[in-house]
């Protein structure tokens, strides 16, 4: 992975002149200029609204720069358009600039913002360190939520950095900058190889990229945001240590090997500490326990006048703090680490995953589950504390995918073993089901606690969205064959996976009974 284009790439950025109109916006100084645009301050010549236009030139580029760069407005562009929340920057009006004179921003995209005051960079760069800067948890909350909604519309800010979040008058603080953010379809979506160092997870540095380009997963938003919070809450500093971004980088990479401590700095409160921690988590699985809203809702709390109490530092160590990210992690992961033990319930995802004993669903004696695979079914359906996901159900999966046939392939549709998994689907959700310290489709119990991990995730998404409870295993049968966001998009199951699901319930129907 290259750092941001933008700082290698060093594309000559052309500028309008002062007074130049783009539609009704008369451009006034430049604010600043990224890898990819330009953006000026400018007034509404209807009735002076102030606002912010960024010029995103797509001409006189070389091809390569130009094929990278035209994915990228795309990107912006549509989700600027999209973009509906009080914490994500609004765009007013996106235009085309009509500059004949001028051939390198001769058609150029402008999208017309609101004006910020400052990005967080240059509250960061402002507040000195040792201590959270001025408003650090009204920014936390900000960016949170506006984090927490891009997820629940199925979307990845894809570089989450102070730069990219705005504050605005009256203490707004928006989320910018959506030329990475990208749909995911199924698991995980796929982003030209760019990014910001100080930003990405452990394992972007892992992940091969293809010619889609770099899979990236709302994971690696949480990642961001930790850093992100880090730096907020202790006047910038990055919670690994280094001089340069590379440095630090590499530390992060040691950390998440397990060579070097997490060492987070001392003066944080015991809450935050913990919260960041979480965001933290070296790898990808299990950060996938920590959502955006579960991060937003335990802010919510740490930031309400209880929360705020309990910040006090005697008080904060008295008290267990009740981790609404922890009750998000128990329910997707299952049992396990020590949180899933603390306070459960209210209002959390957990209210719909009341953990099944580890009784219920047993496979029947005298079915035809192989009996070898049964213990590993069983053991990798209790991976998830979600009622519907049950080892019947698993195996019933299993059952209509391949017939338990452990060497079962689909080459032309890139499915291999006994769950059928696209290896690079695989890789986005991998889990060591046989703690062989590898992570392989081929290997059933790795193939098996990896579909249980995703149909759990699956199973709340469509719990989220409000889809029938009765309806949830046909849906997570769905969903494993085309994605979740097809499942929810189309209000049911498609009608081309209708027949595979169809078996699917003909066989839990008969491993239930
Ligand atoms: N709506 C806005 N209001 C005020 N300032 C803005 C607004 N949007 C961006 N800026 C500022 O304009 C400058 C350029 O922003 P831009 O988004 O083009 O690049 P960047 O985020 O700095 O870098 P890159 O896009 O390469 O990651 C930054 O200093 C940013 O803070």
């Amino acid at each position: 992975m290259s750092t941001s284009g933008a700082e290698e790439g060093a594309l000559e950025m052309p500028r309008l002149p002062t007074g130049f109109r783009i539609d009704g916006w008369e451009l006034d100084a430049v604010i600043g200029s990224g890898g990819w645009g330009t953006v000026y301050e400018a007034r509404a010549v209807a009735d002076g609204t102030i606002a912010a236009v960024k010029v995103l030139p797509t001409g006189a580029l070389a091809p390569g720069q130009r094929a990278a760069l035209g994915e990228l407005v795309a990107r912006e562009v549509r989700f600027s358009a999209e973009a509906n929340h009080p914490h994500l920057v609004r765009t007013h009006a996106v235009c085309t600039v009509d500059a004949p004179d001028l051939p390198a921003l001769d058609g150029a995209i402008a999208l017309v913002m609101d004006r910020a005051e400052a990005s967080l960079r240059q509250a960061l760069d402002a507040a000195g360190t040792g201590g959270p800067i001025p408003d650090a948890v009204r920014i936390l909350r900000g960016v949170a939520a506006g984090l927490a909604h891009m997820h629940g519309a199925g979307w990845v800010h894809g570089d989450l950095k102070p730069a990219n979040v705005l504050l605005g008058a009256d203490g707004a603080v928006w989320l910018a900058d959506f030329g990475l953010a990208t749909e995911l379809e199924g698991t995980h979506a796929y982003v030209p190889p760019l990014g910001t160092l100080d930003h990405v997870p452990p394992e972007w540095w892992s992940q091969r990229t293809g010619a889609d380009g770099t899979v990236v997963r709302p994971t690696a938003d949480i990642w961001a945001f930790g850093v992100l919070a880090h730096q907020v809450l202790t006047g910038g500093l990055h919670p690994f240590p280094g001089a340069t971004a590379r440095a630090r980088s590499l530390a992060a990479q040691a950390y998440a090997r397990g060579t070097a401590p997490l060492r987070l700095d001392a003066g944080l409160d015991e809450n935050w500490r913990r919260l960041i921690e979480d965001c933290l988590v070296p790898d990808h699985a299990g950060r996938l326990r920590h959502t955006a809203a579960s991060l937003s809702a335990r802010i919510e709390q740490l930031a309400s006048p209880r929360g705020r109490r309990r910040l006090l530092p005697v008080a904060a160590v008295a008290l267990a703090a009740v981790s609404a990210a922890a009750i998000a992690g128990a329910a997707l992961l299952g049992g396990g680490g020590g949180e899933a033990d603390e306070d459960q319930g209210r209002g959390t995802p957990a209210d719909v995953t009341g953990a099944h004993s580890p009784a219920a669903g047993e496979i029947p004696e005298d079915s035809d589950v192989p009996e070898a695979l049964r213990p590993v079914i069983v053991k990798a359906a209790h991976r998830c504390t979600d009622a519907e996901v049950t080892p019947a159900f698993l195996a019933a999966m299993l059952k209509a995918e391949s017939g338990f046939d452990v060497n079962a392939a689909r080459p032309a549709s890139d499915e291999y073993g006994i769950a059928m998994w696209t290896p690079s689907v695989f890789r986005a959700w991998a889990v060591d089901g046989d703690g062989d310290g590898d992570k392989d489709y081929r290997s059933p119990p790795d193939a098996i606690s990896t579909m249980s991990l995703y149909v759990c995730w699956l199973d709340q998404q469509f719990k989220k969205a409000d889809m029938p409870a009765e309806d949830l295993p046909a849906l997570m049968a769905a969903g494993y064959r085309t994605s979740d966001r097809t499942v929810i998009t189309e209000g049911g199951v498609p009608e081309r996976v209708r027949p595979h699901v169809d078996k699917v319930l003909r066989y839990l129907a008969a491993y239930e009974r």
